[in-house]
């Protein structure tokens, strides 16, 4: 079983997922990781996020691994764990470049498609491009403001300013997140994490 859980940026798809998760006991796939993955190794090797060529010859001599536990996603490259340096405003800033790239959406994809079943993939396409013979389909949404005000919580911007950045990488992520045709569409503004999770669950089980 595959469950898809896709929307815009910050609209919660990594908490719900997690809790989806959890309760189903089955692990929970970040795709998001491994874009934000490829621009962090790129930026640190002082690539232009612009030349595909020059981040795939990169990526395919630094190779990346995704652990998509339930209890949360770890991304790794040899030894060395990347995953708390892969949610800040210099990668938030590049990873649009980055997804643009159909070579690197590929890369991205290869791995997502050889995880053993069951799990939640959440990202963009996820019910669209990569899994769309998922069995359920979700699609999160909420106004910029909403998730600007809850991302202020995790980071140190002025909520101004993540709005604006949260706006821009939706203008620039606009190929690829509009919501499977048999997604459930779901606007969490009104919900709390607890209200989503639960929705989604009862769906899954009915
Ligand atoms: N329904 C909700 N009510 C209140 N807070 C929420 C809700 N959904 C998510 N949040 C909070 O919003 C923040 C963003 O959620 P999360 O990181 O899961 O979003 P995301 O879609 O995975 O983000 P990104 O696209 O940047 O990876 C987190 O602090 C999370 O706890
Ligand atoms: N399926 C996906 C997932 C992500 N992206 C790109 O990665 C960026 C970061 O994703 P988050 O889920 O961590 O916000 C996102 O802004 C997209 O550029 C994607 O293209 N497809």
């Amino acid at each position: 079983m595959i469950v898809t859980i896709d929307g815009v940026a910050a609209s919660g798809k990594s908490s719900v997922s997690g809790g989806v998760a959890r309760a189903l006991g089955i692990p929970y796939v970040s795709s998001g990781l491994l874009y934000r993955a490829a621009t962090l190794l790129g930026l640190d090797a002082g690539l232009d996020l612009g030349d595909p060529g020059a981040l795939l010859a990169h990526l395919s001599s630094h190779p990346v691994r995704l652990e998509p536990l339930a209890e949360g996603n770890r991304v790794w490259r040899a030894d060395r764990e990347l995953t708390d340096d892969l949610h800040s405003t210099r990668v938030d800033k590049g990873v649009s470049v980055v997804a643009a790239h159909p070579q690197v959406r590929a890369w991205v994809d290869d791995q997502l498609r050889a995880l053993p079943e069951p799990f939640v993939a959440e990202g963009r396409d996820m019910g669209t491009a990569v899994f769309p013979h998922a069995q359920h389909k979700f699609y999160l949404t909420a106004s910029a403001r909403i998730r600007a005000e809850r991302r202020a919580k995790e980071r140190p911007d002025d909520i101004p300013d993540i709005e604006a950045a949260l706006i821009r990488r939706d203008e620039l992520d606009a190929n690829q997140i509009a919501p499977a045709a048999d997604a459930q569409v779901l606007d969490t503004g009104p919900m709390t994490l607890d209200e989503v999770i639960t929705t989604i669950l009862r769906a899954v089980r009915a």
